[in-house]
């Protein structure tokens, strides 16, 4: 394998390492994928439009979120199962990102509990993604003990009242093995129990337990019961989007779940500017989806992106080399955002505005 210089790179020695069932559990999308494709081709319809002849002699790439100073826009989205990549999972995750002074977002599916990766990478910027379970006490618990382990925020995904249709789940259904446990779920993980009694615990909780009932006001009701910053993960449209923010919710995040939830909805990046108009700068917009370039970070600031998240990514850098890995992953895209800004001619972030892009008659072409 020649020297890893690319999120490509890193994806095809994750595919080397991984087991298929692993590699295609974090690839694959809903049914065809078109969306999962489609988030990253609709970044090559999108041309920078660079400016020149100005001073990128010093670069700031810091963003403020919630009071907290980051140093980079580039944060690691949550996503189930980090263990299954690596052992180094979800702590090593969260460490890479200590490092580069970003958020790290813990999924509520993680094989590393809430309190082991607040502790084991202490001072990171952690925030907490939870779904809303049947059992609203188990969602009030998840929260409560985020608080309690210093989170800095609340993210809560509202795409998912069920797992979209993915295809090698259905032929092949992933599982976990026994020496990982989704570790949030504590009352079967650290009592004695077989088996069997932890899958029906999981089937029933995990699986079936998500709330398929859901309004603005379980929204409302979740912002009642956190002191934390409350951000919606999962919203494409500038109607949702104006819900959101009457909700009083604190931040949004523009996500398709990565294309596994309901195939055929649009690119992530052809949604966020309706959606920015639409929030009118009263709360910051988040985004993820399909970046997998330093060009594709900018392209989303310029559109109105406030930061954004990478999922993938974490994960194939997991796969290559545990903690070493995503800090490969966050260097590349970071070291590729930082050299895009400066040839445009934005040295600090608040420099990076629509007038940076524009459609492409074509699309960009791949060699
Ligand atoms: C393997 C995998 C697991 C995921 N698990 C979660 C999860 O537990 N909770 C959640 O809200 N989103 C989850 N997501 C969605 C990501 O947070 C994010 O929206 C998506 O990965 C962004 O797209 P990208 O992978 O192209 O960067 C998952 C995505 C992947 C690929
Ligand atoms: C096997 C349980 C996985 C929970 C859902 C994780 C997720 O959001 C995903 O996209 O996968």
């Amino acid at each position: 394998m020649p020297k890893i210089s690319s999120i490509k790179d890193l994806q095809e020695a994750a595919k080397e390492k991984l087991s298929k069932g692993t590699y295609e559990y974090y690839t694959y999308g809903a049914q065809d994928m078109l969306t999962t494709s489609e988030n990253c081709a609709a970044f090559d319809r999108i041309q920078i439009r660079p400016r020149v002849l100005r001073d990128v002699s010093k670069m700031d790439t810091r963003v403020k979120l919630f009071g907290r100073t980051l140093d980079s826009p580039i944060f690691v989205a949550a996503t189930a199962l980090q263990r299954l990549a690596h052992a180094d999972g979800e702590v090593g995750a969260a460490r890479a990102a200590r490092r580069r002074n970003v958020v790290y977002s813990l999924s509520t599916f993680s094989t590393s509990s809430i309190e082991e990766v607040a502790k084991e990478s202490r001072n990171a910027n952690l925030w907490f993604q939870v779904s809303f379970f049947k059992d609203k006490n188990l969602t009030l618990s998840l929260i409560e003990r985020a608080e309690r382990a210093g989170f800095a925020a609340i993210i809560v995904t509202v795409d998912m009242p069920y797992s979209g249709r993915r295809l090698p789940d259905i032929r092949n259904p992933l599982t976990v093995p026994p020496h990982l446990s989704f570790s949030n779920f504590e009352p079967v993980s650290q009592s004695k129990h077989t088996d069997q009694e932890e899958d029906e615990w999981i089937g029933h909780h995990v699986v079936n337990g998500v709330e398929a009932n859901l309004s603005w006001d379980s929204v409302t009701w979740l912002k009642r019961h956190t002191r934390l910053p409350l951000l919606t993960k999962g919203i494409l449209t500038p109607e949702d989007a104006r819900l959101a923010v009457a909700a009083g919710v604190d931040g949004i995040i523009v996500s398709n779940h990565g294309g596994r939830q309901l195939d055929s909805v649009s690119a992530t990046i052809e949604s966020l500017a309706d959606v920015v108009d639409a929030v009118q700068g009263k709360i910051p917009v988040l985004f993820d989806g399909g970046v997998r370039r330093g060009t594709d970070v900018f392209k989303a600031m310029a559109l109105g992106a406030t930061a954004v998240f990478v999922g993938r990514p974490n994960l194939y850098g997991l796969a290559y080399n545990g903690e070493a890995g995503v800090n490969l992953a966050l260097d590349i895209l970071n070291e590729e955002f930082t050299l895009a800004m400066a040839l445009s001619g934005c040295p600090s972030l608040k420099d990076i505005n629509r007038t940076y892009v524009q459609h492409a008659l074509a699309p960009l072409s791949r060699l």
